[in-house]
């Protein structure tokens, strides 16, 4: 098949870019759906084929990643997502769907290297088929594999409460919640294969996008989405929702809690509002031959108009400027002593008056283009526009968000540069062209007249030029280009990604706790359908912004319209391991429950003085597998120094690493990182630095702890210097070398 496809593809691609425009659209569709099918034919290699059911009905059919017939339309795989393949996953003894036996098999490469079958009606086996049944756990070879630093699918081995969560429907709001290791990351995305699978045609018009907590994140989860041969999908963190910037930066958490906080909403919307005040005292026009005055009764009703067009403000403005103008010409008809003027002649003075780089700097003035990183440069930059829209806030949270100009944008800004891009609305790109170039000509004007007192009409100029320089609209012309259909095939995702006001076909949100109420905003923006997955553990909040329940988090948005699952098996940490962690959780809250472990006979955590550090990574390193030391932020870079001079390739995470960094991170044998960027990961062995630390170091610490210490799918150790706290008290301590003799 993969032969036939790129013969196909070579003959498209070899026809040539001639004929009429409908002909060539013709071949780019072609080309692309033989290149999208060849890669997905590529993708699927590892584990192709991974299962068979013997059916009462249907026969015997064999199951993988992939749908595939012979040229006699002779089924020979199913495909995991369709209908008829649901009783791998969900058949029991009880209820076997019509299964008489389900057979696992375990792939590397080409190779068969075991089969391991589940009886599920044995009344109707053959006494040949009761001979050959076997009964090896896939699933627990699977959980046993050493990690390599990336997810995989679990396609051969999804459990039936998993797959509930991935074949629900795709309507309405989905909450998945479950304690660590419990499989949400990697159902949600088997959910957006099963998805793009069975509504193929809306979701890739529509397209789906995937939220992570952090760059790291969604590069260890990369992988996965691929591996089924799905590539059209965007997998982004809120930080880099706003088209054009990448956020990764993070700030204090009271700073961040003050930004994701609702109240803000009405703080932007305030300062947008003052930007269109109306100043004290009339505004002075020297045009030479004559002075014109905009007095407070011609800004009033101009400004009402405007704000009664309920357009937003960049688009409002049109509306103001034409008001103000028409009072202005007909002052200007009044001086010169005309008296009543006729339509045409005041539209003639109107736009007079628009190329006069005097009355063009005051209305700007009076009412400013703004870009969102304008409103709040402008905003963060100054106290007094603070104290007039954040008054709702205190003295001491106005304080906080004080800032002389912004180096870089944070995670939390991002949400807000789009609650203010919502309020601002877009500037007509040719609006913005011609106004770049006449800023342009007085930029160079009022250069040269500086010394005559011009300076009104020099900030003018240069806050318009720096208002078009933004790259975004080079972006949107790059993007028009290619519309057009001279450029390169753009994908769904591609689109969606630099166009602010998509509406995708369906939104997965992992980490989904995390999020402020401010970035839930942004996100149900853009998803008017509501057609969401949101998966999440509330035991697991760590930011301060975070949910505390998801009826908090969702009853703004679709009040009783939402449903949840919940997965109780943790398939990460063995039992041994759940035992410590459980401690720390009912310290959080004795009701919560922890999930529960398929695993048993891991190493018993331990514990050691904090000096012993380096020298215990090297004995994890020795034992193999990927290893990680997760520590208080304060202490990550004295500690990373320790641990690089110890092991080689040591890779220290700092907070808000940028993408490639993460991979860096995550390819190495050591990694030494925050818990803000473990958040979802997971490794053979972890290594938890001055536990007692983590938990003091937020309001919700304890919660970052237990993360910490459900991290590890083999062995877990602390390392300390202050005491511990009672819920790890009394572990056995490791001076060096493998833990437990093991
Ligand atoms: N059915 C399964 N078969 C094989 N492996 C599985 C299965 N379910 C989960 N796993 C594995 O268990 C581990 C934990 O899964 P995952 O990271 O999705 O959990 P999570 O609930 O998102 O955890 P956390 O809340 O801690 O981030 C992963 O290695 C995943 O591949």
């Amino acid at each position: 098949m993969r032969e036939r496809t790129q013969g196909q593809l070579k003959d498209v691609l070899a026809a040539g870019a001639v004929g009429t425009m409908q002909n060539r659209s013709e071949r780019d569709t072609f080309a692309e759906m033989y290149a999208t099918r060849l890669a997905r034919l590529w993708a699927v290699e590892r584990g192709l084929a991974f299962g068979r059911l013997d059916h009462v009905d249907e026969g015997r059919l064999y199951i993988g990643k992939l749908g595939l017939s012979d040229d006699e339309q002779e089924r020979l795989l199913i495909d995991w997502r369709a209908p008829i393949a649901q009783p791998f996953y969900r058949a029991t003894p009880a209820a076997p769907m019509g299964v008489t036996r389900r057979r696992h098999l375990q792939t590397k490469e080409r190779v068969v290297k075991a089969v391991e079958d589940d009886l599920l009606d044995f009344d109707a086996l053959t006494d040949d088929d009761r001979a050959t049944l076997n009964g090896e756990a896939a699933l627990l070879a699977a959980l046993d594999e050493r990690r390599t630093g990336r997810m995989r699918d679990i396609v051969a081995t999804i459990q039936s409460e998993q797959d509930r969560v991935i074949r629900s429907d795709l309507g309405g709001v989905l909450v998945v919640q479950g304690g660590p290791g419990t499989g949400k990351t990697v159902v949600a995305l088997h959910r957006a294969a099963y998805l793009l699978y069975t509504h193929r045609e809306r979701l890739e018009r529509r397209g789906v996008l995937i939220l992570g907590p952090n760059l790291t994140f969604l590069r260890y989860i990369e992988q996965v989405l691929p591996s089924l041969g799905e590539t059209d999908v965007l997998l982004s963190t809120v930080g880099e929702l706003y088209p054009g910037l990448v956020a990764s930066a993070r700030e204090r958490s009271e700073v961040a809690a003050l930004k994701g906080d609702p109240r803000m909403a009405e703080v932007l919307a305030k300062a947008v509002r003052d930007r269109q005040r109306v100043p004290r005292k009339p505004v002075e026009l020297n045009l030479g031959r004559y002075t014109l005055t905009i007095d407070r009764n011609m800004l009033e009703s101009a400004r009402n108009k405007a704000t009664r067009s309920r357009r937003p403000h960049n688009q409002a403005r049109a509306t103001f400027v034409r008001s103000l103008l028409n009072a202005l010409a007909r002052q200007v008809a009044r001086t010169l002593g005309k008296g009543l003027i006729d339509d045409d002649e005041l539209a003639d003075l109107r736009e007079e008056l628009r190329t006069e780089p005097v009355v063009r700097a005051a209305l700007n003035r009076l009412w400013p283009y703004l870009t969102p990183q304008r409103l709040l440069v402008s905003l963060y930059g100054s106290a007094e526009r603070l104290d007039y829209a954040a008054s709702a806030l205190s003295p001491r949270e106005r304080e906080l968000l004080r800032r002389d100009g912004v180096a870089e944008w944070t995670e939390s800004d991002v949400p807000l540069l789009d609650e203010a891009a919502e309020l601002l609305g877009e500037i007509d790109e040719q609006v913005l062209r011609a106004t770049a170039m006449q800023a342009e000509e007085e930029l160079a004007a009022a250069r040269e007249a500086e010394e005559h007192e011009r300076e009104a009409e020099l900030a003018y100029a240069r806050e318009v030029l720096e208002l078009t320089g933004l790259s975004d609209v080079m972006e949107a012309e790059r993007l028009a280009e290619r519309h057009r259909g001279d450029g390169p095939y753009l994908t769904t995702a591609e689109r969606a990604a630099a166009d602010r006001n998509w509406a995708y076909g369906h939104v997965i949100v992992d980490e989904a706790q995390e999020l402020s109420p401010m970035a839930w905003r942004s996100i149900m923006r853009r998803i008017p359908t509501r057609s969401m997955t949101i998966v999440g553990d509330i035991a697991q909040t760590g930011s301060t912004a975070g949910a505390r329940s998801w009826a908090d988090v969702l009853d703004p948005y679709v009040a009783g319209r939402w449903r949840q699952e919940r997965l109780s098996v943790n398939y990460r940490t063995p039992v041994e391991l759940m035992a410590l962690a459980s401690r720390v959780l009912a310290t959080i809250d004795p009701e919560l429950e922890p999930p529960t472990s398929v695993r048993e006979g891991g190493a018993e955590p331990w514990s050691a003085p904090l000096a012993a550090l380096p020298e215990l990574v090297k004995a994890e390193v020795g034992e193999g597998g990927k290893v990680a030391v997760v520590a208080p932020d304060a202490m990550l870079a004295e500690l990373g120094e320790a641990v690089l001079g110890a092991v080689d390739g040591a890779v220290v995470i700092a907070p808000g690493a940028g993408r490639a960094h993460g991979a860096a991170a995550l390819d190495a044998p050591v990694a030494v990182l925050g818990v803000a960027d473990a958040k979802g990961l997971e490794f053979d062995s972890v290594i938890v630095a001055e536990p007692d630390l983590i938990a003091g170091q937020s309001p919700r610490g304890p919660s970052d702890l237990y993360v910490a210490l459900t991290r590890a799918t083999q062995r877990l150790g602390v390392v300390h210097e202050r005491p511990l706290s009672q819920a790890l008290s009394g572990l056995p301590s490791r001076s060096n070398g493998p833990a437990n003799g093991d």
